[in-house]
């Protein structure tokens, strides 16, 4: 396989270790996207891709060729940064076409590859103004379409959709996911917003303090995070946490949560064996937590907590609930000491009436809960698949 990326790459920017060690590779037509908290390393990783911040050790691939040190130039790279400018003095059309021309392609096909990108990004009236004359958003779609009408041998984006309208965002990433899926381009698209990154990724690769935490399909690393720091980061509303001691009586293992206990309704699973008695960290989806004056399940307990916040989307509410459940018996609530429970999200009717600060009553079935280790974060076990 032709493989475009990072291999054992570490990158040292003003004595700090921006990349340790990283290898993040895209094969030809994926789109392989980057997500992480600030400062993670991502555009560094891009920069290094494209030869812009050298590497200290480890090597970078383009399509399968060593290119650590080759000359940015000769990379074939076409590139949307954030603070991506414009050439100011030359017109829309001449922007678009830039790349292009410095590659000595022929005029016609030049005019015919920037008339078209123009068309399907609605930039047609733009053709003859200056950057100057541009709204923010505008530019923005100047640059991704600059990168777009190239036939490159990576795409390199990142946050190319930061200076649009929620609109055009939605518009301009399937524009992007197509041209990516017929050009057969490898490409690397950071985002720190990672409800974007999970609709247009293959494999979405998530970074933490420079390095590869966890990469996988979307639903990957949303059904099986490996630590909490993935769980917590993949998943708008996030996933819900609450302290909790595994049990286990009559061969049946169970949960305890403050005084409640959540039955598994079956043996102690073999990966939790090592944890009974022992503090565990249960991680609940918001759409595995329900109102409890809704309905109940047989197989779910209820939990009482408070309102913290709601946030009205339409469809529904989002309901944050705090579960004043610290686990009970010694060393109650480990995780930082006399935990007061935990928060969790639920997903309200639009119309139910609830407000911060109403005690209300959420239902829960533990056999959904990811369990996590308090001390290490690893995650233990997940919830079967959902078929
Ligand atoms: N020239 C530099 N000298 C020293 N440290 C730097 C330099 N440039 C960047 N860094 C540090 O490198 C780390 C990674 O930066 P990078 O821009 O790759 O992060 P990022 O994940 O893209 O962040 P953001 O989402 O905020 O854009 C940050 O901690 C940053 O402070």
């Amino acid at each position: 396989m032709a493989d475009t990326g990072v291999e054992g790459v570490t990158v040292v920017r003003g004595g700090t270790t921006v990349l340790r060690d990283v290898t993040l590779l895209a094969a030809d037509g994926e789109l392989l996207v980057v997500l992480g908290p600030s400062g993670s390393g991502k555009s560094t990783l891009l920069r290094a891709v494209a030869g812009l911040d050298e590497v200290r050790s480890g090597d970078v691939l383009i399509r399968g060729r060593r290119v650590t040190r080759v000359p940015s130039a000769e990379r074939h790279v076409a590139m949307v940064f954030q603070s991506s400018a414009l050439l100011p003095f030359l017109d829309v059309a001449h922007n678009l076409g830039w790349g292009l021309r410095v590659q000595h392609r022929p005029e016609a096909e030049v005019q015919q590859r920037v008339s078209g990108r123009a068309r399907q990004l609605r930039l047609g009236r733009l053709l003859g103004r200056r950057p100057r004359e541009l709204s923010g958003g505008e530019r923005g779609l100047v640059g991704i379409g600059r990168a777009l009408v190239q036939v490159p041998d990576v795409f390199l984006l990142d946050e190319p959709l930061g200076d649009l309208d929620a609109v055009q965002r939605v518009e301009v990433r399937r524009q992007i996911v197509d041209v990516v899926r017929t050009l057969g381009v490898p490409t690397l698209y950071v985002t720190h917003d990672p409800a974007e990154g999970l609709v247009i990724a293959d494999r979405v690769a998530l970074l933490h303090e420079g390095r590869v935490v966890q990469v996988g399909r979307p639903r990957e690393l949303y059904e099986r995070p490996v630590d909490v720091f993935v769980a917590g980061f993949i998943g708008d509303p996030p996933i819900g946490l609450l302290p909790a001691r595994l049990v286990s009586a009559g061969g049946q293992a169970g949960f305890r949560v403050g005084t409640r206990t959540l039955p598994l309704w079956q043996p102690v699973p073999p990966p939790l064996l090592d944890h009974v008695g022992r503090e565990v960290l249960l991680g609940l989806r918001p759409e595995d937590v329900h109102d409890a004056a809704a309905g109940q399940d047989p197989d779910t307990v209820a939990l009482d907590g408070v309102v913290s916040h709601v946030e009205y989307t339409g469809r529904h509410q989002v309901v944050a609930v705090v579960v004043d459940a610290p686990p009970d018996g010694p060393g109650g609530g480990a995780l930082g000491g006399g935990s007061p429970g935990g928060t969790l999200h639920s997903f309200y009717a639009s119309r139910a009436v609830v407000r911060p600060g109403d005690a209300v009553r959420v239902t829960v079935d533990a056999a959904r809960a990811h369990v996590f280790d308090p001390a290490t974060g690893r995650a233990l076990r997940h919830p079967p698949d959902r078929r």
